[in-house]
């Protein structure tokens, strides 16, 4: 009783201490703040809720470019961040310096206070290490022995587009494409059969990856709301009803710490000596385990791939320049993140050294970053940006004269660059070779279409929902074996 007279005692003068303290800070950042003289959305200027309301909408993408094409190539979107469309911020300033590192906002993925992943692995020495190890993972070598499970699991995702043909069913290809990814990383990272291509028993890892995303992606623009772990509700929800994300990854992690760390050729084998694991529960707050959700979630990316040009398989797809062109162009079109990969300044580089971005001092502590989606649709790099043009990848083109190709940045570039680029382009390279060489299709359902405000350019375009990695329905097709099916292996399996 005597706790609640005291409550609502000092009520009025805890509310007149906040709405104080509003209006200072909201003061000092329309009137002092160094980075005024950076043009950009009012509300920006003042809060991060202004990206958070986007992300929250799964559009921060697209509103980002929009901001660009109003303000200018160097916006201020948010109280203390400033977003670069241009490759020499790309190229040199950001994401090839040094004397720049991740952003503290990666710091909301940890899921233990000392427990670093490769992903949010602030300090530059750890972070090479960890990549160094990853580095043996998707190495050209390791590719190679892994390349035949790989090949296995493209013919069951073959195979299941001929069962879906011969009961003339249009497949959502996107959905079919997220069960191949995860199949596949369930293997290379602890040899765990997941099988969401034939069994749904563990579908609802797509599902419940996704909402860790989505919260992930919105706790990374204004990271002081992690605090309030939203997602909280929603794991408690998923263990209730036996589906937990992270139960299965445990269950992944002890069905391979019960074999020999060499037994498989897979993530595990490769880590096991260089980690303190233990088989005990206390796995939830190893490191192992912050690698694990890490690696699992990645792959999500690779469900983004969708193209339709004809290509041959074999020793020579990797010959194939137009098979790469038309991946390079659907990676430029439809980047598979989207968002702003946010940096900063290394702690090391000290006050003295000023970080110059473009021509721009920066200030100590700003957030820094390219947008990936505004860069890949900035008229100066890539004329007709909404236009699906492989050709701007392959030499002797005029569309070729006229791309910057150094504004490419789906894998982002750098140190911190994507580790899995090999694998990702083989694994696309198989599975589009594959099923075009078995079958023709049509389209069922124009996906490119979406309610909402977008522009008549933009509606012509497959449109992704940012959530860290990018999502996207369909598109649907119907398939249609081609004569060449007969001969194939993964169709005598039918
Ligand atoms: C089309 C498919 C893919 C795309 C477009 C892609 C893109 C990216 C991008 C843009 C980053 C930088 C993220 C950041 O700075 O925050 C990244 C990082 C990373 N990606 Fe990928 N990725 C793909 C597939 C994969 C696959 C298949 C793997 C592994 C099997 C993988 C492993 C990684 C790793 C380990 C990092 C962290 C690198 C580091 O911080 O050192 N990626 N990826």
């Amino acid at each position: 009783m005597d706790l609640l007279r005291v409550l609502v005692a000092t009520a009025p003068y805890a509310a007149i201490f906040v709405v104080s303290y509003c209006l200072l800070i909201g003061l000092y950042r329309s009137l002092f703040h160094p980075l005024n003289r950076f043009p950009g959305p009012i509300t920006a200027r003042f809060t991060d809720f202004y990206s958070v309301f986007f992300a929250a909408q799964t559009i921060l993408h697209r509103r980002t470019r929009q901001d660009h094409l109003k303000y200018g190539p160097v916006i201020r979107h948010g109280p203390n961040k400033l977003v670069f469309n241009s490759v020499s911020a790309l190229q040199e300033a950001i994401y090839q310096n040094d004397g720049v590192t991740k952003s503290r906002a990666y710091l909301v993925s940890q899921r233990a206070p000392d427990k670093y992943s490769l992903w949010n692995a602030l300090d530059q020495n750890l972070h090479r290490s960890k990549r160094k190890i990853v580095g043996q993972v998707v190495s050209d070598r390791s590719m190679r022995a892994f390349e035949p499970t790989m090949i296995e699991q493209v013919d069951i995702f073959i195979h299941q587009i001929l069962l879906a043909s011969q009961v003339d069913t249009p497949v959502n290809v996107a959905e079919r494409c997220k069960w191949l990814g995860m199949d596949i990383v369930g293997h290379l990272s602890f040899a765990f059969p997941l099988n969401l291509q034939t069994d749904p028993l563990y579908r609802f890892i797509i599902k419940s990856a996704a909402t860790a995303n989505y919260f992930l992606n919105i706790n990374m623009q204004m990271p002081p709301l992690a605090l309030l772990r939203a997602e909280l509700f929603i794991y408690l929800r998923a263990v209730m009803r036996g589906k937990s994300y992270l139960r299965t990854i445990q269950k992944m992690i002890k069905t391979r710490l019960a074999k020999d760390t060499h037994a498989e050729h897979d993530f595990y084998s490769f880590v096991a000596d260089e980690m303190v694991i233990s088989k005990d529960d206390s796995i939830w707050n190893s490191e192992i385990w912050s690698e694990a959700i890490f690696f699992l979630t990645a792959d999500e990316i690779r469900a983004a791939f969708d193209s339709g040009a004809s290509i041959r398989n074999g020793p020579r797809l990797a010959s194939c320049s137009y098979l790469r062109a038309c991946f390079d162009e659907a990676l430029r079109m439809s980047p598979p993140i989207t968002g702003t990969l946010w940096r900063q300044q290394a702690v090391h580089r000290g006050d003295s050294e000023p970080l110059v971005i473009d021509g721009h001092i920066i200030p100590h502590g700003t957030q820094i970053g390219v947008n990936i989606y505004s860069l890949h649709h900035n008229e100066e790099y890539f004329p007709r940006p909404f236009e699906y043009i492989p050709e701007r990848w392959l030499p002797g083109h005029p569309e070729y004269e006229m791309t910057n190709r150094n504004a490419f940045a789906a894998f982002s570039v750098g140190p911190r660059g994507c580790a899995g680029k090999p694998m990702a382009y083989l694994e696309a390279s198989l599975v589009i070779a594959k099923t075009l060489w078995y079958f023709d299709f049509e389209e069922i359902v124009d996906n490119t279409k979406e309610t909402g405000q977008l522009s008549d350019d933009q509606a012509n375009e497959y449109q992704l929902n940012d959530i860290v990695v990018s999502t996207h329905d369909g598109p649907w097709l119907k398939f249609f074996p081609r004569p060449t099916c007969e001969t194939s292996p993964s169709m005598e399996k039918s």
